[in-house]
């Protein structure tokens, strides 16, 4: 099934991450809007972005939203290429004036892995040892799991997926917490030795899905990504998103969501922890799923008044005297 596009000798240039987990994100969507559109020439440009350089600062420290994006987005307004692919959990909830989220792809398994060193195969996060070394650079991870599991050692840990697996193998960790997303991406779900239940972890934003941003003004390729669209991820993505937004957290604040939708309803639950994992606000709204942003807004308002603000706010000061 093709559609008529006004220019059909057009070629569409994607922008990606250079990093193997980006490349097989874009590589993904390329042949699913090619089996939309075979006529359509779909090229990938690759760009490194901030984030991909600086590689032995602490995430949590630098603070800085749209780390992954913002060499990409002015490739775009710069007209070198058409559309960016990102990791949805990657992109700054407010985009730069002139671009939009045009698409949201299906959903991968949106939860936290736990990855553990092969000394400990067949236990659980439950029955790993006091002082067990676990790995994570998020915030959310580190909060959630401190609450929780005080006895462990948290450390951070950086660099592409390989990377922080052969540190885990060369024994500098007990475990890593991971998304289980990424890990199936690469082909590497038999590393995932428990999926954590959001009991013990709410996910970030949007993670798990693929989120497809590109010039607003350019209403022919708006359409074309429709194609690739997956209607429930977009509303659980854009009440997720919503609920960020409003309480002004970035992709590097303890901020953790779960969502399910059953029929035309759909479910919210956040959580904001502090980092020492001592303070922690949580609840659940539901509404209907075509009010997904409004639901999101809901939740916020519901958590600032048990506390929310008061803890992102010590954070915020952390981070601006970069500490
Ligand atoms: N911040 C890093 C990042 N951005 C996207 C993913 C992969 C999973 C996804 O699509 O959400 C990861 C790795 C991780 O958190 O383990």
């Amino acid at each position: 099934m093709t559609s008529a596009v006004s220019s059909p000798t057009r070629t569409i240039r994607i922008g990606s991450r250079k990093s193997q987990l980006a490349l097989v994100q874009t590589h993904w969507v390329k042949e699913q809007l090619q089996k939309s559109y075979p006529e359509i020439a779909f090229e990938v440009h690759t760009m490194s972005t901030q984030g991909d350089k600086i590689l032995d600062v602490a995430l949590a420290k630098i603070g800085d939203k749209g780390l992954f994006t913002k060499e990409l987005e002015v490739g775009m307004l710069n007209q070198e290429i058409d559309f960016a692919v990102h990791s949805l959990k990657d992109l700054p909830t407010n985009l730069p004036e002139g671009l939009t989220l045009a698409a949201i792809t299906e959903r991968e398994n949106p939860a936290d892995a736990l990855v553990l060193h092969e000394k400990y195969k067949g236990q659980t996060i439950d029955t790993l040892p006091e002082g067990a070394v676990i790995g994570t650079s998020s915030l959310r991870r580190l909060a959630q799991l401190r609450n929780q599991f005080p006895h462990f050692t948290f450390k951070d840990v950086r660099g592409n997926l390989n990377t922080r697996m052969a540190k885990l193998d060369a024994g500098e960790y007990d475990a890593l917490i991971l998304a289980v997303a990424g890990l199936e991406r690469l082909g590497m779900s038999d590393r995932v030795h428990q999926i954590l239940p959001k009991e013990i972890s709410l996910h970030a934003v949007g993670q798990g899905a693929l989120g497809i941003e590109c010039r607003a003004d350019d209403t022919e390729l708006i359409s074309l990504l429709k194609a690739i669209e997956h209607p429930q991820t977009r509303d659980r993505c854009l009440a997720e998103r919503a609920f960020l937004r409003d309480l002004e957290g970035g992709c590097q604040v303890p901020i953790g969501v779960n969502t399910e939708i059953n029929g035309d309803q759909l479910t919210l639950t956040g959580i904001v922890a502090s980092v020492d994992g001592q303070k922690l606000v949580k609840d659940t709204v539901s509404g209907e799923a075509k009010n997904a942003e409004q639901l999101g807004t809901e939740l916020a308002n519901l958590l600032r008044q048990q506390g929310a603000q008061e803890i992102l706010d010590v954070i915020f000061t952390e981070i601006q005297r970069g500490s």
